[in-house]
């Protein structure tokens, strides 16, 4: 077995698809990995026919995963206020949140360029935007009211308009934003590229609000649609499509605990199962990686 000294995996350190394709990182202690072989052909094949990714999975323990997380985003946000002077990030709810509290520490609460963040939603619930379901509410909480981003650079969805609405009126926004240079576009097929996202993965393997056997998973035109019978409530959501999902410059997958230890194994495993949960369709132009605590990967 081949141990490998790493101290400082980020997303700097590039993983070419051709040397995932046998080869898994594991975390074994805090600062030590080791490779283990595991076909990633199936995972290849999951991908798009335009996909040329690269992709990394990475298992932690306890509080490392909140740790390096910290440390991915603000190497990215880093990258991308330095380039172009701004960085687009869309939150999901859930869990996730939490898992960013540790950018509210030193060094990254002090250091980050946070009046060049400009924040969306991957997906948003329907309710009021003081509603303890809103996903808004919960970042706005337990993140963006902590830190020096511009009011104008938070852009919550409009919850005085029913879902459809909401949709419409989310997709039209950014389309403006589009225009106006703040996210960038792809010349290619035209959608939204934003800098980041930062996707949970419920125990069935739905991302955003893209459910397994939901039609809104095909959808290929719109760039935000909505959802009215959601099986995780509240059942009326808006939600990124996967064009645009997919379109990201960089994607993580926060995922933790024993409950999504199979819809991990349907996505990540050996033996890949025919029907793609959403999760696995997660397949970004960009780099993607999966952060994984012992438990969601438990049955890998
Ligand atoms: O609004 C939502 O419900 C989310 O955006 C959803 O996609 C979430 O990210 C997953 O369900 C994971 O949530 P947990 O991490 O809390 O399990």
């Amino acid at each position: 077995m081949a141990y490998t000294q790493s101290t400082h995996l980020s997303y700097n350190l590039r993983f070419p698809l051709a040397s995932l394709s046998s080869r898994i990182l594991h975390r074994s202690s805090s600062n030590l990995f080791f490779s283990r072989p595991l076909t990633f052909q199936a995972l290849k094949s999951s991908m798009a026919d335009t996909n040329t990714n690269n992709v990394a999975v990475q298992v932690f323990e306890k509080d490392d995963l909140a740790v390096s997380l910290a440390k991915y985003v603000a190497d990215v946000s880093n990258n991308f206020t330095s380039q172009r002077g701004a960085f687009t990030v869309c939150l999901s709810g859930g869990s996730l949140i939490n898992y960013l509290r540790k950018l509210l520490e030193p060094p990254y609460v002090d250091t980050l360029e946070w009046s060049k963040w400009h924040v969306f939603w991957v997906d948003e619930r329907v309710v009021p935007k003081t509603h303890q379901d809103s996903n808004y509410k919960l970042a706005f909480d337990g993140l963006l009211s902590k830190v020096p981003i511009p009011s104008g650079n938070i852009y919550a969805i409009n919850d005085t308009l029913p879902a459809e609405g909401a949709a419409d009126d989310y997709e039209t926004y950014i389309r403006h934003l589009v225009k106006n240079n703040v996210i960038v576009s792809s010349p290619a097929n035209g959608f939204p590229k934003f800098d980041l996202m930062l996707l949970g993965m419920g125990p069935d393997g739905h991302v955003a609000s893209l459910f397994p056997g939901h039609p809104l998973v095909e959808e290929k035109q719109r760039w935000v649609t909505y959802i009215t019978d959601s099986p995780k409530p509240p059942p009326e959501r808006i939600t990124f499509t996967f064009p645009v999902i997919n379109n990201s410059a960089y994607t993580a997958l926060v995922v933790t605990g024993k409950g999504k230890a199979d819809a991990v194994h349907s996505v990540l495993g050996k033996s890949q199962n025919s029907v793609k949960l959403p999760a696995g369709l997660v397949s970004p132009e960009g780099e993607l990686k999966w952060f994984l605590d012992k438990g969601a990967a438990s049955k890998l």
